[in-house]
């Protein structure tokens, strides 16, 4: 039975799949749903804790979901190769769902942070990885949409109880009127200054590169803002979805008062029926008539080229054939191009996340070689990388996995939301010139976040 269309059919799966729970296991149940927005309708996912996903690839795949039926959180070296062990196992033991469309299969969501372990163990800080298997998961793609709820039985959980809780709320949530959530103006207080110190410490890092310790880094600043209300993350991601069409909306909510948003441009490691995608993104300019510049412009072509090597090599060290364009060519993600190659190749019997680990972080958000330059981000950057630039997505029971590179975003803490943006210094860049870049890139963001703006942002640019 692909699609449980009547509630005697979805009890009938459910009982079935009930037989099959083992100890600890999960019943995992699924139902094809009319119309929906999972961006609308998170807010009405009451998943029995405050864990809220958002994967908003819209006109793609879009995933909401809320609670953690199972979850994991650690730090430390083996952290990719630890989440892969607990998506599986906890993939492999749930019972009750039989075949179905991809964008109905169950998932584990996953959120890196960019270093192995944060710098303190505070309750606050962001850990090596966070894995969640989600109490409820509603997917749409095109206009295909399907919800599905998994719970362990026991403790008044039955198969019938859960079937109708599942029937309900479908039924409930094709009611309702799915407008995304409207954006309240949000004001400004206070932002934190950074050019100084970014001043002084990219131009170490260039000492460094030009010395030849360091041939790339990609260095990071922080931005402070204090804004004058209490915004609500999915109203601020809302407006992104206009302005950054080709870009994945994010949003990881661990807690009520803690949540990463952001619109990433960049795929670390796509999976589909067993064939890899990487994305070497790398090299910015303005979007605008000087923007084909870029193609041309030596530093960033190096820049580039850095990025896709290393890919492919991390790939066919892997044991992959890998694929790659020989030039880059030009990707627009809002008001910002990039260089951009896609990388592909064959995943034979590799798991996703050994892949990822391999592949994080790429030069084009670390530096090389990459020990050092994690060292160098370490001692330079003045604050926590958390979840910036880190693989967050998902991987399904099927073997498909979706992780993109957390960059242009910000955690939100209260009225509180800090902006990371990073640029790679190589050979040949000018500090001036990574100061307008970093500052393009924040202030695109907060533009795309329906913020006021700090100075407007000039479109022709040169950077
Ligand atoms: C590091 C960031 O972006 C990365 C760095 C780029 C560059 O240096 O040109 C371009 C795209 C991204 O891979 C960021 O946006 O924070």
């Amino acid at each position: 039975m692909l699609a449980p269309d009547s509630f005697t059919d979805l009890l009938a799966l459910a009982s079935e799949g009930a037989r099959h729970v083992e100890e600890e296991g999960v019943l995992s149940l699924a139902i094809p749903m009319a119309g929906g927005d999972p961006m609308a309708l998170l807010p009405r996912l009451d998943g029995g804790d405050s864990f809220r996903f958002l994967w908003d690839g819209a006109p793609g795949l879009c995933i909401a979901a809320s609670g953690r039926t199972n979850s994991l959180e650690l730090s430390g070296p083996r952290r990719f190769e630890l989440a892969q062990r607990f998506a599986s196992a906890s993939l492999n033991r749930l019972a009750g769902h039989g075949p179905c469309p991809p964008l109905a299969r169950p998932r584990v969501l996953l959120a890196f942070g960019f270093f192995d372990a944060p710098l303190e163990a505070a309750p606050a800080a962001v850990p090596g990885v966070q894995a969640v298997l989600p109490r409820w998961q509603l997917s749409r793609h095109g206009r295909h949409c399907w919800l599905r709820l998994q719970r362990p039985l026991g403790g008044g959980i039955t198969a019938r109880s859960l079937a109708e809780e599942l029937w309900e709320t479908a039924r409930h949530l094709e009611r309702l009127s799915a407008e995304p959530p409207q954006f309240q103006p949000v004001g400004v207080a206070l932002r934190s200054p950074w050019q100084e110190h970014y001043r002084r410490v990219a131009a170490q890092a260039l000492e460094l590169v030009q010395a030849d310790a360091l041939q790339k880094l990609v260095l990071a600043v922080r931005q402070q803002l204090t804004l004058t209300t209490l915004p609500d993350p999915l109203a601020l991601l809302a407006p992104l979805r206009r302005h950054q069409g080709g870009s994945c909306r994010l949003l990881w909510q661990r807690s009520a008062g803690s949540a990463l948003i952001g619109a990433s441009p960049e795929r670390l490691l796509t999976i589909r029926q067993g064939q890899l995608r990487s994305d070497a993104l790398a090299g910015t300019a303005p979007a605008g008539a000087s923007a084909a510049a870029l193609l041309q412009s030596a530093k960033d072509r190096l820049e580039h080229e850095l990025v896709v090597d290393t890919i492919t090599a991390v790939l066919a060290r892997a044991g992959l054939s890998p694929r790659r364009p020989r030039h880059p060519r030009l990707a627009r993600h809002g008001q910002l191009v990039h260089l951009h190659s896609p990388i592909s190749a064959a995943l034979g019997h590799h798991q996703p996340l050994a892949i990822a680990a391999a592949l994080h972080p790429t030069p084009a958000v670390a530096g090389l070689p990459r020990r050092e330059a994690m060292a160098w981000l370490r001692s330079l950057e003045p604050f926590e990388r958390g979840h910036y630039a880190a693989p967050i997505g998902w991987v399904d029971s099927a073997g498909d996995a979706d992780l993109r590179v957390a960059i242009r975003s910000g955690t939100l803490e209260g009225r509180h939301l800090e902006l990371t943006a990073g640029a790679g210094l190589v050979p040949g860049s000018a500090v001036d010139r990574e100061l307008q870049e970093v500052t393009l890139k924040l202030g695109v963001l907060q533009q795309q976040l329906n913020l006021p703006q700090p100075p407007p942002i000039a479109a022709g640019l040169s950077l």
